[in-house]
């Protein structure tokens, strides 16, 4: 099947997206589609695959997430605001109530960030710090960490814990713990190393279906949230979140509602052919004008 879509990212997470709204694939399809799309080793690659969906009476139009292991999550932050900017051009808005797998969120095009550079807000929550929403069995503690532990479900299940320098390897070893859907928390979760810096944050992630990326968007959310939980930052604050890919700002209620501003690239619009599970080369590519170099000039500016 012949697939047209934008290779987009938010904050360095970056992604193919479909515009499915006329599109009839089912579930197990559309994984095989993600694990195509968004293999490294492929065509357009990514850290897993978005669906702009059709709207419903409550919402102008809908997000779906793979992960690149094909499991689809409830939400997936980044990728909202690149959604959100497929569903105002398609639409022509600038505002919209958007349909997740689970919940709901309230997107918004804002000023630029910088110069070229399109900046969608994006309002989720309330976000849950209970463990059977986060799907954990038993208690934080019996992690295998000796670090304490937020769970929060952002409404997809997030393990946040502040560190005072990010050990990649350790990272790395409690997500790929967590990746075997252990029976504490058979979910799986994604799980985030966080550094304090003075009133900023730095997070790195290891994503459930993915593995480390360059940031995840409901991985920071949940860390401005556990932030203002553990008194680092005080709820209502706007906090800079910086990642290995550039950043975001973003503010936590104490109620749970989170918003995050930050970029919505897309870097080239192309077609590919999908065939017996393997993406063909990607075909007709149009890169998208100096969107790249923009982001790429606004993190340099702003670290
Ligand atoms: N990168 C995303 C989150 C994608 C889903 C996540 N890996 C999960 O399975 O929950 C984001 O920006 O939020």
């Amino acid at each position: 099947m012949r697939f047209a879509f934008v290779k987009c990212h938010g904050s360095g997470n970056d992604f193919p997206l479909i515009d499915a709204r006329s599109l009839s694939l089912g579930d197990a399809e559309w994984a095989v589609v993600a694990r195509a799309l968004a293999d490294r080793a492929g065509t357009a690659g990514g850290d897993g695959l978005l669906l702009l969906t059709a709207g419903d009476g409550e919402h102008d139009f809908g997000m779906r997430m793979f992960n690149s292991d094909g499991s689809e999550a409830e939400t997936c932050l980044n990728g909202l605001r690149c959604v959100a900017r497929a569903g105002f051009e398609a639409l022509g808005l600038e505002t919209a109530r958007v349909r997740l797998k689970t919940s709901s969120a309230d997107v918004a095009r804002v000023a630029d960030l910088a110069p070229g550079v399109t900046t969608i807000r994006t309002r989720v929550g309330p976000a849950s710090t209970d463990l059977a929403d986060v799907g954990l069995t038993g208690p934080l503690s019996d992690l295998p960490s000796a670090r304490s532990f937020v769970a929060v479900a952002m409404p997809n299940p997030h393990l946040v814990t502040f560190v005072d320098r990010v050990d990649e390897a350790e990272l790395v070893a409690l997500g790929e713990w967590c990746e075997a859907a252990p029976p504490l928390i058979p979910g799986r979760a994604n799980v985030s190393f966080v550094e304090q810096r003075g009133p900023d944050l730095y997070v790195r992630t290891f994503e459930r279906g993915v593995g480390l990326t360059n940031s995840c968007g409901s991985a920071m959310a949940s860390s401005v949230y556990a932030a203002g939980l553990t008194d680092r930052v005080p709820f209502g604050a706007a906090t800079t979140v910086f990642n290995k890919g550039g950043l975001v700002r973003g503010t936590a209620s104490a109620e749970g509602i989170v918003t995050i501003e930050g970029n919505a690239t897309f870097l080239y619009d192309a077609q590919v052919e999908i065939a017996d599970g393997i993406a063909g080369p990607v075909e007709d590519r149009i890169d998208r004008d100096g969107e790249a170099d923009a982001w790429a000039n606004a993190v340099a500016a702003l670290a």
